[in-house]
């Protein structure tokens, strides 16, 4: 098993845990817009350190970053296999292609 998949089984057990007892379950519990919220936050902080080229503070953020992403796809019930199986699907096709092939809306 990935860290990813061990790291979203750990956030998918925090959803039945004592909010007192856990980080994840704290922010699970206020709301998948919450969670949303601090994904955004944390994106942002990563921004700004590859923004600065801070290598080191990028690579911490942006454990902070995918961390939080897992706690938004969870807020949501969207499994990480379906956003891994959509990366997937994309592999080996051009992102220039893939952009022409867009439905028009
Ligand atoms: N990877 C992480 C992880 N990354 C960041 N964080 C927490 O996310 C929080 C974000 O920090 P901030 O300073 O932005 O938040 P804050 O200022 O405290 O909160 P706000 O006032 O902004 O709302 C911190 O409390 C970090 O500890 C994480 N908490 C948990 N995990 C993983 O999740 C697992 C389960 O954690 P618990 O649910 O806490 O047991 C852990 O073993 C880790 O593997």
């Amino acid at each position: 098993m990935s860290i990813l998949h061990e790291l979203a089984a750990t956030i998918d057990a925090r959803k039945s845990a004592d909010p007192d007892s856990s980080w994840t379950a704290k922010l699970l519990a206020k709301g998948p817009e919450k969670c949303a919220e601090k994904f955004g936050e944390e994106a942002i902080e990563a921004i700004i350190e590859a923004v600065k080229g801070d290598r080191s503070k990028l690579t911490t953020e942006g454990a902070d970053v995918l961390y939080h992403f897992l706690v938004m796809l969870a807020a949501r019930d969207v499994p990480l296999d379906d956003v891994l199986n959509e990366l997937a699907r994309r592999q080996g096709l051009s992102g220039l292609v893939e952009k022409a092939a867009r439905p028009t809306s």
